[in-house]
Order: structure tokens, then C-alpha cells, then sequence
């Protein structure tokens, strides 16, 4: 958590003056240090999440070293369930008179060999992840921003390699990143911008309390398989949210972009492989006796 001394935006800071944020999940983690940037650079930010009490508690955190911009708790919303959607939207439309930036952070997932995934929880996991980012845009799109145009944000997750030992998430993020680049086309004409952000192994407390024992575990052994030999910074996250949030990104929509040392171009070590020969060779050239 930065003080006020200490916490400097790269950006403007006035670039968010007038505007109206909503950031899912903001009351933590890297949800959290997106609510920093954005109140910092003058917007007036609702965060929601599950535990409205959590939110609650942030907000009056943030507001309290004083920046330019305003910090609200909105209302206790699922994302898995549509009604709490439509309320919390037209709570942040209705109370603060705009919506002009949406950021879709909330989401989570659990570590398991796919073999072992029940249908109810791969269902909970596409419902947050997927399901929860597409019915948050429509509604921010129905109830303000096909009229008055606005800019989205979806955070993802790793999954250009699949992501096994996740596989449910990874592939509930993908879907997010296909759809993101139907919405961009289907919203341009209101002037709707829509980007994600997909964020490698970033060190947060709430995210990897999440894990337990299991996450230390993993990450002993993917921090040294990182090309950048380290974990992420949340606010090396919420840097690139902002970028794409401000007017100088008006040229970017349907975008990725990741922020991951590099971790996209190797295969994350999340499930062991037995060293052996783990597949038959076919072939009957003499030479493939040797492969
Ligand atoms: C170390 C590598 C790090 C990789 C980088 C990623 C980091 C992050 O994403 S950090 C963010 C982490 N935070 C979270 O993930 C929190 C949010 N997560 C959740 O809320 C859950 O994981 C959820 C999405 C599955 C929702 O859970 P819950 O509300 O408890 O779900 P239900 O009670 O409706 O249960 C549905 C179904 O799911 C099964 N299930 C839930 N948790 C687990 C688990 N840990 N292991 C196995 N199965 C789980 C649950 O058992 C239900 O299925 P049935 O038993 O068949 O009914
Ligand atoms: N940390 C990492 O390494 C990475 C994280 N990510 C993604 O970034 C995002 C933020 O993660 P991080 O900050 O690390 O972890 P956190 O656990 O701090 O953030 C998850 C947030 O989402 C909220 N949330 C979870 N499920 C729901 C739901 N059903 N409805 C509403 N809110 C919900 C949680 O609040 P509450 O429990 O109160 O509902 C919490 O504030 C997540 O989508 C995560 O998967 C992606 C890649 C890597």
C-alpha cells in the first residue's frame, strides 16, 4: 500500500478529472492499485465486490491519503449473478450521472488437474470469468455507454500456451479476449474502446492467500522459469489499465496486452511431466528408431 509521499502516477495527473470509473474486484490486489492510479489522476472511482464491508473499508483507505479523485463503495455484487450486475450499474449511472470507464478485474479460479474438475466448478469458474465480464459490458453498455461512449478494460489471465493446472480459467479468459475483439467492432460507432490486459504471476496478497500452501509451492518453481526471473508488480498492471483507460490509447481497441516478463513464451511448470518417453513414436524408417 503506498502513502501519499510515496506514490507517484507515471501519467497526468489531472487525465482522469470529470470521469466515472467502476473497477470490479478494486477493493484488492491489483483491482486495488487501479483505483489508486485512477483516483490519483482525478476520476471518481466505485469498486465492488462480493464483500461490500471489504469494499467499504478500501474506500475509506484510499480516500484518506488524499487524492484528487474520490473512492466509493458501490453495492455487494456477484458477477456470477446478472440481477446484482444490473443493480450495481444502474447504482454507479444513477448516483454519479456517468459510466465512462469500466474495468472487468473481478474474477478467480482454483489450481486443479483438469481431470478432477467437477461440472459445477468449471461452471463457476466460466460463469465468473467469462459470463461475469460479458453481462458487466453489456450493462455498462445498454445503460450508458451506447449513448455516451466510454472506455473497457478486462483483466485475463495467461493462457497463449492453454494453462494447465487451470485449464478452466485460461480458457474462460480466452473466451474473454475473443469477445473483446467482437465488441470492439460491434461498439466502435458509440465510441466504445474495449482492451484487456493479461497479467503474468503478479505478487499479490489477496490473490495468492487464495492458494495456500499449493501457490508457495508452484511458485518456487515458476518464478525460476519466468524470463524476467521475478514475479509482477501489481502496479506494473494498473499502468498498463491506465494507458489503455486515457485518450492518448484512441487508436487501440480489441487489443491484448501483456504484462508478464516475457512469461507468454514459455510453458509455466504449474503440472510435472514424468521423465520418460511419454508418447509411442509411428514411423517405420529405421531413423525414427533413434527419436
Ligand atoms: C500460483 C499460480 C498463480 C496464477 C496466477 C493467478 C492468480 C489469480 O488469479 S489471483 C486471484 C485469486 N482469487 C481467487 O481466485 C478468488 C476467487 N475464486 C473463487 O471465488 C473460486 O475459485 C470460484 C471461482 C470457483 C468460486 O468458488 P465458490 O463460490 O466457492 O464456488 P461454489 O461454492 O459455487 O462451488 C462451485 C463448484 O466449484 C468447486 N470448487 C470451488 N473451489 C474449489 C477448489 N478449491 N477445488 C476444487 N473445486 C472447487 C466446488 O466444489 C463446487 O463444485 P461441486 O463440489 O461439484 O458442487
Ligand atoms: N495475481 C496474479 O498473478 C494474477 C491475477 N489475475 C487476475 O487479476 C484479477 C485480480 O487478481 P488479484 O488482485 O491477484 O487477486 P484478488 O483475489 O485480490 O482479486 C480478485 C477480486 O475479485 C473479486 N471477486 C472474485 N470473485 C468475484 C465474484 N464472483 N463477484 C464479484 N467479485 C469477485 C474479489 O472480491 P470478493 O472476494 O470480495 O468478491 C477480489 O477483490 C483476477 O481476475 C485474477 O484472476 C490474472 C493473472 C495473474
Amino acid at each position: 500500500m503506498p502513502e501519499e509521499s510515496t506514490w507517484r502516477s507515471v501519467f497526468r495527473n489531472d487525465l482522469f478529472k470529470g470521469k466515472v470509473a467502476l473497477v470490479s474486484g478494486g477493493g484488492t490486489g491489483i483491482g486495488k492499485s487501479i483505483v489508486i492510479e485512477l483516483a490519483s489522476l482525478g476520476a471518481t472511482v466505485v469498486i465492488s465486490s462480493r464483500n461490500e464491508e471489504k469494499c467499504h473499508k478500501a474506500a475509506d483507505e484510499l480516500n484518506a491519503l488524499g487524492f484528487s479523485g474520490k473512492v466509493a463503495a458501490g453495492p455487494s455484487t456477484n458477477i456470477r449473478k446478472e440481477e446484482d450486475i444490473q443493480k450495481l450499474i444502474s447504482h454507479v449511472v444513477e448516483r454519479y450521472g456517468a459510466l465512462d470507464i469500466l474495468v472487468n478485474n473481478a474474477g478467480g479460479q482454483f489450481i486443479s488437474d483438469s481431470a478432477d474438475i467437477s461440472k459445477r466448478g468449471f461452471q463457476a469458474v466460466v460463469e465468473t470469468n467469462l459470463q461475469g465480464t460479458f453481462l458487466m459490458c453489456r450493462e455498462a453498455f445498454n445503460q450508458y455507454m451506447r449513448d455516451n461512449g466510454g472506455s473497457i478494460v478486462n483483466i485475463t489471465i495467461g493462457n497463449r500456451n492453454g494453462m494447465p493446472g487451470m485449464m478452466h480459467s485460461a480458457a474462460a479468459r480466452a473466451g474473454v479476449e475473443n469477445m473483446t475483439a467482437s465488441l470492439c467492432v460491434e461498439w466502435i460507432e458509440s465510441k466504445v474502446r474495449i482492451n484487456c490486459v493479461r497479467p503474468g504471476i503478479i505478487f499479490t496478497e489477496s490473490g495468492f492467500e487464495n492458494y495456500g500452501p499449493a501457490g508457495e509451492y508452484f511458485l518456487e518453481k515458476i518464478v525460476p522459469s519466468l524470463p524476467a526471473k521475478r514475479l509482477g508488480s501489481a502496479e506494473e498492471v494498473s499502468s498498463a489499465v491506465v494507458w489503455l483507460l486515457c485518450e492518448g490509447a484512441g487508436y487501440v481497441t480489441g487489443s491484448v496486452i501483456c504484462v508478464d516478463g516475457g512469461g507468454s513464451y514459455v510453458a509455466l511448470p504449474l503440472v510435472e511431466i514424468e521423465d520418460k518417453t511419454n508418447l509411442p513414436t509411428y514411423g517405420y524408417l529405421p531413423m525414427k528408431a533413434k527419436l
